[in-house]
């Protein structure tokens, strides 16, 4: 329902409302149409409305820019409804005092239910947990309590300063050279030497030397598949003890040594040999397998020296001396 306020400017539409005249609403209009008078004297309109009809400063419209009714329609007689917020704005001050709605509401089935718990109460747990005995009378049953923390017993904790800190130059500590990892500071000065197909010997606790650049074992492993005759035999032969003696390594002859029957050039091999060229000479002439079996027993003679396969030994009579034969190698 309109506030009543609205029902007498309706009425006051038809002009048959008692108490409200044409000339308020005249003085209504002209505040939003200015006088011919006021356009012409100033570029800008001012408007000086009644105060007691309009109140400026509690409407966010402004009246230079809205339009309005013209005060046209109030000479023909029939004059433009107008609503007033007034009683509107008395409504919802009546509303604010109203107290706040209340919830449940009070015709709610909640509030006239005569029984205060609609659902079941959850079922009580069936299983009790027997109470904790006493600690009264057997006290050597429990636990003893933790020991008491002395702070003098405490390890004082290392400062930052004192653990933390890395030093920003010289060499971290417990970070030594990496054995066979490269080449130690000492023997930088030695590095020509290698690189003319000269091994250094490392400080290092199994024996193994600075290998010259391009003798690695890969570098062996791949000369090995290069198929070039690394046995300095075009085919495989016999050999004798004494033809094993003379093949020592010096003035000029190849390095040949044996190892289960089997006779083999060592000499491209020495600057592969990880644990020196010295080392390896040693077994030059003779049998090596003492001597290879002292040092490193889990070394594949055979596979590191397959390309490099002389023949057999023989008896000086030429006779076979191991199990296999020429025919079998072949
Ligand atoms: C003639 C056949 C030989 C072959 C094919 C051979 C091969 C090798 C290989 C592959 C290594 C490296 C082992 C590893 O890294 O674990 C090595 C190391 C070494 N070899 Fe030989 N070697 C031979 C003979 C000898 C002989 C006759 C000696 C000594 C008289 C010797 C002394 C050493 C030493 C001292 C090392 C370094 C220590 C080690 O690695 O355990 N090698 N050799």
């Amino acid at each position: 329902h309109p506030p009543s306020t609205w029902k007498a400017w309706l009425f006051n539409a038809a002009g048959t409302v008692p108490g409200t005249t044409s000339e308020n609403i005249s003085r209504y209009a002209s505040v939003e149409q200015p006088t011919p008078a006021e356009k012409t004297t100033e570029a800008e309109p001012q408007i000086q409305p009644d105060p007691e009809t309009v109140d400026l400063s509690r409407s966010s419209l402004s009246p230079q820019t809205t339009p309005k009714a013209t005060p046209a329609d109030t000479q023909n007689g029939t004059a433009i409804p107008t609503f007033s917020l007034e009683a509107h704005e008395s409504s919802e001050d009546e509303e604010e005092d109203l107290p706040p709605p209340s919830f449940p509401a009070l015709n709610s089935a909640q509030r006239t239910s005569t029984q205060p718990n609609l659902m079941a109460p959850p079922p009580k747990p069936t299983l009790v947990v027997p109470p904790l005995p006493k600690p009264t009378s057997a006290p050597s049953q429990l636990m003893p309590p933790p020991p008491r923390i002395v702070p003098s017993n405490l390890r004082p904790l290392p400062t930052p300063s004192q653990s933390m800190h890395i030093p920003t130059t010289g060499s971290l500590p417990n970070r030594g050279p990496v054995p066979n990892r490269g080449p130690p500071i000492s023997n930088r000065a030695l590095a020509p030497q290698a690189t003319a197909g000269l091994t250094v010997k490392t400080p290092n606790a199994r024996g193994k030397v600075l290998l010259s650049p391009g003798h690695s074992p890969l570098d062996w492993a791949n000369l090995q598949r290069s198929c070039k005759n690394l046995s300095g035999v075009s085919y495989l032969i016999r050999v004798t003890p004494s033809q094993l003696k003379q093949n020592n390594g010096r003035k000029g002859k190849p390095a040949w040594s044996s190892y289960q029957g089997r006779v083999y050039n060592i000499t491209p091999y020495l600057p592969f040999h990880p644990g020196g060229e010295g080392e390896l000479r040693r077994a030059a002439g003779k049998d090596g397998g003492k001597l290879f079996m002292e040092v490193h027993p889990w070394v594949n003679w055979e596979n590191m020296l397959g390309e490099c396969l002389v023949g057999i030994m023989v008896s000086e009579e030429g006779e076979q001396m191991g199990k296999g034969t020429l025919e079998d190698m072949d």
